[in-house]
């Protein structure tokens, strides 16, 4: 319904409305004279089957459909904050897997690579035990920021939970995706966060996984994977990169 509403315009619908509404006036009031009257319309009747829609049916219907369609602009707008973490902006774990899902299922028939990248900030802890929560978020937001300079349009980036990260490079090959994270951890290397005057710098671990998956590979099962990649990063120093197989 909406579709068509914007695909016609609001003032065709109303337009069209508006002859339905007259047309279908003038059958009835002909139809009443003919039974109850047994005789053809009159002029006054034709008058009045033709201008009481005619005043009415414009103006309600426009009125209707705005609401209609402002409406569906709020229901969209819903659906797109349901699938949005409120803090950083970026996918919500679900809505990550369902991106992610669509895109291992378009590697696997088209036979291409993808890499699949978990992080998470290190000692996070010590950052809101320190300086307080609102640090700790604002070293959230700083890293998205971060990130997002560091990724392609076409990434599909998600924060999964806490201080915990993932990305799917989609069509991207091992060698392009460490050269990602080089890249990311310089940049962070670089960045830091001011919170009363005092600059904090904090870093990020890495788990990196990089394949033309198969048949048997989900986005579930190789984030398992590259879980454990990311598990030996933080317990080999933090603030590196692990590539799961090396
Ligand atoms: N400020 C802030 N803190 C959060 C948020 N979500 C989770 N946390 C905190 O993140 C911290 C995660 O701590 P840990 O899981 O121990 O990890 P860590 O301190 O980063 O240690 P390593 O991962 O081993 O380097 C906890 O203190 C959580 O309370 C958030 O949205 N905002």
């Amino acid at each position: 319904m909406i579709q068509t509403i914007h695909k016609l315009g609001r003032p065709s619908i109303v337009l069209l409305i508006t002859f339905v509404s007259v047309s279908t006036s003038l059958f009835i009031t002909s139809m009443v004279f003919y039974v109850w009257q047994r005789s053809a319309i009159s002029n006054i009747g034709i008058a009045a089957a033709i201008l009481t829609p005619l005043t009415v049916a414009p103006f309600v219907s426009w009125y209707l459909l705005g609401v209609l369609m402002k409406v569906s602009a709020l229901e969209q707008e819903m659906r797109l904050l349901a699938s949005l973490d409120p803090l950083t902006g970026l996918l919500n774990r679900r809505a990550f897997f369902n991106d992610a899902k669509v895109l291992v299922n378009y590697a696997i028939r088209e036979q291409i690579s993808v890499s699949i990248v978990a992080l998470d900030l290190d000692k996070f802890k010590s950052i809101n035990d320190t300086y307080g929560h609102s640090a700790g978020d604002l070293a959230l937001t700083n890293f998205t920021k971060v990130l997002k300079s560091c990724c392609r349009q076409s990434d599909v980036i998600g924060r999964l939970g806490g201080e915990e990260f993932a990305i799917l490079l989609p069509n991207t090959s091992a060698d392009e995706a460490y050269q990602f994270t080089q890249r990311l951890h310089l940049a962070l290397g670089h960045s830091s966060i001011k919170v009363e005057n005092t600059l904090i710098k904090y870093t990020v671990s890495i788990g990196l996984l990089s394949l033309v998956p198969t048949q048997m590979d989900t986005i579930e099962s190789l984030l398992h994977k590259v879980d454990g990649s990311l598990y030996l990063a933080k317990n080999s120093g933090r603030n590196r990169t692990v590539v799961y197989g090396r």
